[in-house]
This record gives C-alpha cells, structure tokens and sequence, in this order.
C-alpha cells in the first residue's frame, strides 16, 4: 500500500500538507508531493477537496526484481563497537552472496566510526557503504530509515538482513513499510532457492509450534531480522580486501524528530549467557528456586553460566535475563547441560546449535533427550552433587589420565 498523488487532479490547494500529522507532504510546483516521512495513515486521502490523492494497492505496485542485485547487512554499531549480530549477519551474509554469486555489501551510519569499515571487509563483506553524519552519531528511527531507504531506492539490493537486537526491530518494519517490500521478523535460519533467487526465511509460527518458511516473491529488497546468536559468526581475515564508500547524507538536526538526551543503563545484573562457552540451564524438574543454587555451583566449577527454562522464569525463580528460548536467548555454547528440563520446542528454538548437550531428567521418554548427546536419567538432586564433587578431583583426574 501507498499514498499517491494524481498531479491531473491536484488544485494545490495546501489542504493535505496542513492535515498530515508527520509533515510527509510538501508543495512542488504548485502541486503536492508525498515525502518518505509518510506513514500511509491516510489522513489526507480523506480531506483531500478534489479527491487528488489515493491509496495505490499493493498488487499496483508490482517491481521488476531483475533490477534489484546483491546481499546487504545492515552493520549496526552502538557507541562505535560493533554488534555481535552484524558479524554473524556477515558470516550469513557471505554464504547466501557466494550462493548468487554475488557482491555481499555492509551498510554502516554513525559518525566518526569509519575505523569500523575495515573490519566489516576482514569478515567478508565485499564493500562497506558508509553513511557519515553528526545526525547520525546515535540511532533514531527517522534518521536511519531516511539514509537506508534512499540507498535501496537507489541500488537496488535484492536481499537485506538486519539483527533483530532493538534496534534492528525498529528499523527494519519501518524500512519494509516505506520502501513496501515483505519483512519476515525473528528469523532462526535462512537459505536460498537458486533457480528463482528466492530468500527462504524460516522462523517460529503458531505460538513456536512449527516452524514457517516465508518467502517474498514480488517485491524487493527481500528482508528478514535474524534472532542473535543464532547464525555463526563470521571468522576474521587479515588478509581481506574492500572497497569502503563513503556518503555524507543531507540530514539535518531538524529531520530528526525524537531527541535522544540521555542513555541509562539498565541496573539489573545481566548474564552474558550468548557469549558463554559453557552453560548449566535449570528447569521446572529443580521443583524450587533453591535448585539453582546447586547449578550455579556446577556453573562456577566449570566456568560457565547458569541459564534457565521459561517456566521457571515464570515461576520467579530466576531473572528473565537466565532465560534461553524462543522468547528468551539464543545461544550456541560448546556445552549446554540441561537439568530437569522437558525439551519443548521453545526451548529447543535457543539451545539446539550448542555444540554437546548433556541432559539430566528422571523421565526417560522426555523429549530433550532426542537432541541430547549425553542423557543422564535420573534426579537432578542425586547427579548434581556428585558431579560436581567429581569436579573437585578433576585437576587430580586429569594429571593422572
Ligand atoms: C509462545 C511461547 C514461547 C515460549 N518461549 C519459551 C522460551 O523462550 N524458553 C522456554 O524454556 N520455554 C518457552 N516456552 C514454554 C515451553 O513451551 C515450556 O512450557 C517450557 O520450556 C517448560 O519448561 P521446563 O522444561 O522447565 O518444564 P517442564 O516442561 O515442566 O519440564 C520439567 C522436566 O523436569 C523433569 N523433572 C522433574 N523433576 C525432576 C528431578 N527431580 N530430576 C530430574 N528431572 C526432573 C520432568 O521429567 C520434566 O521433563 C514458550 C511457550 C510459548 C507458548
């Protein structure tokens, strides 16, 4: 859908620039003009006098996709450091290019982060767009959305992916809405349909009950926020060479309509539990919020972290931010032992990648045990402690072995 002017028709009347409530619209020769700030509420085809302006429906609106080539990652940087995501995106990115053969391009906005540029070519994209700006300097939806959109207007890329951090989740909607393409959202694994150059999109549907594999056949870019953590992150390669481009995007303070003051950092503790290479997850089975006493004992032993179910989140017996999941973490750890946890699917959505999987449960059948490598059957209050007095030895063990 979009807002369309019929410049026969318009009398230039003023009537629709004074009833927009986002100032999308300004005059042009006497007649109006939709700007990108419109947001397709509509108010203006209602007031319009002479009946000059309507809503274009999307079947109207049909692109030709053979002009549109090349992956884009949006690079998203907070305070001039580079979000794990973007890497994992560009370690996605350069699979899905290689598959098109095609260019793999980073699309980086800030203000004075060029430095950030060449590290984005050393993990593979191909060429760094960068958009520098002082307007640019931290993340506003109009700023961002303005640069991004006139860039694909302008170039045309058919694939463009975007971290599904905050800010990703602000941006790409209001990118897709504007340049009217298909968005899927929270994606957990993506791939391509070379014979139609199709992006498959696959994400949690129906409450996480299956899995949906989406696709955007008319319209380009195709775009999909990626759930961190989920894809691998691309490895660093000294010896890679780019081409960085840099635009200075005619933005001024004026554009930007919300003002970002001031930045408060949340004060609850966090727990890293993305970048743990070790993690001991407690569920429903530990029957209290005491049992995680006892996991982060094995967590300390071991050097990891402890993560937890929803339920028992649900339950407060633990932090929201312990929480691994379709709507908690995704995370991919080299060891990820599951102590009385059943094995749902929203579990599984955030744990399944990690590398060995020890599950503790005193049900046989539960289902974790289809995706463990090691099954312990049995009570956690029972193995528990005895792996972790086996931990005390362990230095002994190993001297031994
Ligand atoms: C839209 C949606 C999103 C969701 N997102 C998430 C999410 O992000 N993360 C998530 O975890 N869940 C999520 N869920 C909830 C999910 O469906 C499950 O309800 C939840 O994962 C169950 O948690 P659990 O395994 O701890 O509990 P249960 O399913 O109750 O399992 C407890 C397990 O402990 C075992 N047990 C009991 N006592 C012992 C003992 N003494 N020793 C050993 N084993 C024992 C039992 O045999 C059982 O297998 C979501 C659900 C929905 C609908």
């Amino acid at each position: 859908m979009a807002v369309k002017v019929i410049e026969e028709k318009c009398i230039g009347c003023e009537v629709c620039v004074s009833v927009c409530p986002f100032d999308a619209i300004e005059m042009v020769d006497g007649k109006a003009h939709i700007t990108d700030k419109c947001t397709m509420c509509g108010a203006c085809v209602e007031e319009c006098p002479v009946g000059a302006i309507e809503k274009e429906e999307e079947n109207k609106r049909k692109v030709n996709i053979e002009e549109y080539e090349g992956v884009w990652v949006f690079a998203e940087q907070r305070e001039g450091n580079l979000m794990n995501v973007s890497i994992e995106l560009l370690g996605e990115g350069r699979k899905i290019a290689d598959k098109l053969n095609t260019e793999l391009t980073a699309i980086l906005l800030g203000n004075n982060v060029k430095n950030l540029a060449d590290r984005l070519i050393k993990y593979g994209a191909d060429k760094v767009i960068y958009a520098e700006s002082p307007q640019l300097d931290v993340y506003t939806t109009d700023g961002y959305t303005r640069v991004i959109c006139d860039l694909i207007n302008e170039r045309k890329p058919e694939i463009m992916l975007i971290g599904a951090t905050n800010i990703g989740r602000d941006l790409g909607p209001r990118i897709s809405a504007r340049i009217h393409t298909g968005l899927t959202a929270d994606c957990t694994r993506l791939d391509v349909d070379l014979e139609n150059r199709r992006l498959m999109q696959t994400r949690p549907a129906f409450g996480g009950n299956l899995m949906a594999t989406i696709i955007c056949p008319n319209h380009r870019p195709q775009m999909s926020t990626v759930r961190p953590g989920v894809m691998e992150k691309a490895k660093y390669n000294e010896t890679r060479e780019g081409v960085v481009e840099v635009i200075n995007p005619d933005l001024k303070e004026e554009d930007i309509t919300a003002k970002v003051i001031d930045y408060v950092k949340e004060k609850r503790s966090q727990v890293k539990l993305e970048d743990a290479s070790i993690i001991v997850s407690g569920g429903r089975g530990l029957g209290n919020p005491e049992g995680f006493k006892l996991l982060k004992e094995l967590a300390d032993k071991l050097g990891g972290v402890v993560g937890a179910s929803r339920a028992t989140v649900d339950a407060g017996w633990i932090d929201q931010s312990h929480q691994v999941g379709q709507t908690g973490k995704t995370v991919r750890p080299n060891l990820y032992i599951a102590c009385g946890i059943s094995g749902a699917i929203q579990h599984l959505a955030g744990m399944q990648e990690s590398k060995c999987i020890v599950a503790i449960n005193k049900d046989k059948d539960a289902p974790i045990f289809k995706i463990a490598d090691y099954g312990i059957v049995g009570d956690v209050y029972e193995i528990l402690p005895e792996l972790i007095k086996g931990l005390e030895n362990i230095d002994e063990l190993m001297e031994n072995a």
